[in-house]
């Protein structure tokens, strides 16, 4: 069996390639990273080192890659896929769906079997946002053919893999917990289980159990950690006046998903204990600049901050630390990272309301506005003292 995987990255080799070749599949990766591509198509294996005492290693084996600037063979690549899989960012899903959908066409040509796509971004409803952007490139008799016999099931995936600083470029470090969860409601006959992943009725209280937990609690540390110059997740957590405030953005979190999905509140409580843990790995060392990365995105309406922060007040509960983690993400200006810069430029030109509405979409009459901007500003206070 042949898994094609976008995204030779972190997560890809570190996680979805190697439960995929651990189940018997020949895994390609379509990259657009040239070395990566080059040297795991003379190499066809690397290294998994988990992030442990043991120090446990795994030899990949059965691998290989295409260029994914090469739309014919990433087209090619799908057609001949059992499954096909991704890992490359959810705004980068747009850009690899024009070789898919050709992909998808060539196996309606060829009457080839059911086909599962399954991306594993943090997002939420991943998969069908990956749909949509490769059914653009469809007309709709394609459309309903294709629809017959390939599937998008959505999924939640969690590992921490920080960025990579081996000489071995194809070497990955990982932290040694891992979950995969993929909605079985959304496939179709013909799947072939994967070992390692668990399948679900319902994603929705996995995803956002995920999301607003391990990502909203990261994203805090790693803003927070910013500005007290810290350089790693490991240094920020170190901190005890982060690490309390990252435990009570959590804690806000967890008593919404407790309301909303009746989670067990004390299985609940050793979940973020658990993440606590995880960030606090000492054989890991995880960039501020990463776990913060992207903050257009984090700072956006249906991702980690803003969806919990609202759902929250609309629910009567606790919102004080998602708001300060917000006003911690529109300070973030890391300079390395366009869409920080772009915010920057905006609170510069437009103002900070403005720019908190633009980003949050958040009403400026809406009191959650009103306790980024007290934060922010208290922020800015303390950042000239
Ligand atoms: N690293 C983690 O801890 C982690 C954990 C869970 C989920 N994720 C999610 O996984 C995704 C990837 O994250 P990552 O940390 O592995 O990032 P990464 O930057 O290490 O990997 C992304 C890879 O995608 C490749 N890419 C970019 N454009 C492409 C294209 N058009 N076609 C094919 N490949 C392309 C890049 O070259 C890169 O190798 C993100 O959605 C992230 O949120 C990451
Ligand atoms: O990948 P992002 O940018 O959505 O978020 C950064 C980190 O929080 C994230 O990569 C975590 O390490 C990962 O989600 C853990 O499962």
């Amino acid at each position: 069996m042949r898994a094609v995987h976008f995204g030779a990255g972190n997560i890809g080799r570190g996680f979805i390639g190697l439960i995929l070749s651990q189940a018997g599949y020949e895994v390609v990766f379509s990259d657009v990273n040239d070395t990566l591509v080059e040297q795991l198509q003379e190499k066809k294996a690397y290294t998994v080192s988990l992030a442990g005492e043991a120090g446990e290693k795994f030899h990949v084996t059965n691998v290989t890659a295409i260029n994914g600037k090469q739309q014919d063979s990433v087209a090619e690549a799908v057609a001949q896929a059992d499954l096909v899989t991704t890992a490359v960012g959810v705004n980068i899903l747009k850009h690899i769906a024009g070789g898919i959908a050709k992909g998808l066409e060539l196996r309606l040509e060829r009457g080839a079997a059911p086909l599962h796509v399954i991306a594993c971004e943090n997002a939420i409803g991943g998969s069908t946002q990956l749909k949509e952007h490769v059914y653009g490139h469809l007309n709709p008799e394609l459309q309903e053919k294709i629809g017959r016999s390939v599937a998008f099931p959505d999924a939640a995936v969690d590992r921490i893999v920080p960025i990579q600083h081996n000489a071995d470029p194809l070497e990955v470090t990982v932290e040694p917990f891992y979950e995969w969860v993929v909605d079985e409601s959304q496939m179709i006959e013909g799947f072939h289980r994967i070992p390692g992943v668990h399948y679900v009725d319902r994603l929705e209280p996995y995803i956002e159990r995920k999301l607003f937990t391990v990502n909203t609690g990261h994203c805090a540390a790693a803003y927070w950690g910013y500005l007290q110059g810290c350089a790693t997740i490991q240094e920020a957590m170190a901190n005890p006046d982060i690490a309390g405030k990252v435990r009570r953005v959590m804690e806000e979190t967890g008593a919404l998903l407790v309301r909303k999905y009746g989670f067990d509140p004390d299985e609940h409580e050793r979940y973020i204990h658990k993440i606590i843990t995880r960030f606090t790995n000492p054989y890991l060392s995880d960039e501020v600049t990463r776990v913060g990365r992207s903050p257009i995105r984090k700072l956006s309406p249906n991702d980690r901050l803003v969806r919990p922060a609202l759902q929250s007040y609309e629910l009567g509960l606790g919102y004080e630390h998602l708001a300060m983690a917000m006003a911690a993400g529109f300070r973030f200006d890391d300079a390395a990272d366009p869409e920080a810069a772009e915010i920057q430029s905006d609170l510069a030109s437009l103002g900070v309301s403005a720019t908190i509405v633009k980003y949050t979409s958040i009403p400026a009459d809406h009191p959650l506005h009103a306790a980024i901007l007290n934060e922010y500003e208290q922020l800015k206070k303390a950042a000239r003292s």
